[in-house]
């Protein structure tokens, strides 16, 4: 299985986010994967004011766009992020995922709210604007089970944990780490949440754009389940190709069978 994850900038304009996504998907290179990665928040540049003037309903424009451009070239897509707007008025940072016929098959709504404030470094707060979601979310395609949660939600691994003991093999992550935590905490994580669950992460990012507001630190990154850094990008715009090896997960799960090993009579992490 190939991954394709595109490492975009970021415009103002909603639709010009959209234009250049329909022309890197003319790019050679991606003319014989199976999957598209996208960053998080990719329509809309990462201010939380901005979320409820770009989100959109369930189905809405871009989700069309995006279900239409994964049947054109059959391939599955994980559309990064775009903000959401429920019937209550509720906006979501939510992920959507198409597969080849371009048939919505995985809805993700960012659990866990990136509200920080680090002295001298990055203060963020999404719950000015936004809503949890509350559902764990794994997906199936004719490879395997995948999981997928949303940039600060990896932090948690306890929501990796329960996608991986859900059967996810594959771990995908729309985010937009910053420059604080970025440079400390990104690869690490990705590795962390790559070893604890022996499965590929595969982070996305949006490119860096120093004129924006918000710093995005790039480095769309994949690691394999041995915690081994496959690709990393730096800052600029890239495209990241990764080849999922199955075999390698299965063989690290039967040789080092940590799934196996918990202590489920002692403790347990489950859902609600
Ligand atoms: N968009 C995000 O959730 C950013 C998360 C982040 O930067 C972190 O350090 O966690």
């Amino acid at each position: 299985m190939k991954i394709a994850s595109l490492q975009l900038k970021v415009y103002r304009e909603k639709e010009k986010n959209l234009e250049q996504l329909a022309e890197w998907m003319k790019c050679e290179k991606l003319q014989d994967v199976d999957m598209v990665t996208l960053p998080e928040m990719f329509t809309c540049p990462y201010q939380t004011e901005l979320f409820p003037l770009y989100a959109e309903k369930e189905g809405g424009p871009s989700c069309r766009f995006f279900s239409d451009l994964a049947k054109k070239y059959g391939i599955y897509l994980s559309a990064g992020t775009i903000p959401e707007v429920d019937e209550n008025g509720r906006i979501y940072n939510t992920a959507y995922v198409y597969d080849r016929t371009g048939n919505q098959i995985a809805k993700h709504r960012k659990m866990h709210l990136f509200d920080i404030d680090i002295q001298d470094g990055q203060t963020f707060r999404e719950s000015d604007t936004l809503s949890a979601g509350d559902e764990v979310t794994v997906f199936d395609t004719e490879f395997c089970r995948m999981g997928i949660c949303i940039c600060y939600d990896l932090r948690f691994p306890e929501l990796a944990g329960l996608m991986a003991q859900e059967g996810a093999k594959v771990l995908l992550v729309p985010a937009a780490f910053n420059m604080t935590t970025g440079p400390a905490h990104w690869e690490l994580l990705f590795r962390q949440r790559a070893v604890d669950n022996q499965f590929y992460t595969i982070g996305t990012a949006p490119a860096r754009d120093m004129g924006a507001e918000y710093h995005s630190w790039g480095h769309t990154i994949a690691v394999d389940p041995w915690g081994t850094v496959v690709h990393v990008c730096g800052e600029a715009e890239q495209i990241q190709i990764t080849e999922i090896n199955l075999e390698l997960v299965d063989k690290i799960r039967r040789e080092l069978p940590l799934l196996r090993h918990r202590r489920g009579d002692v403790y347990e992490v489950r859902k609600r």
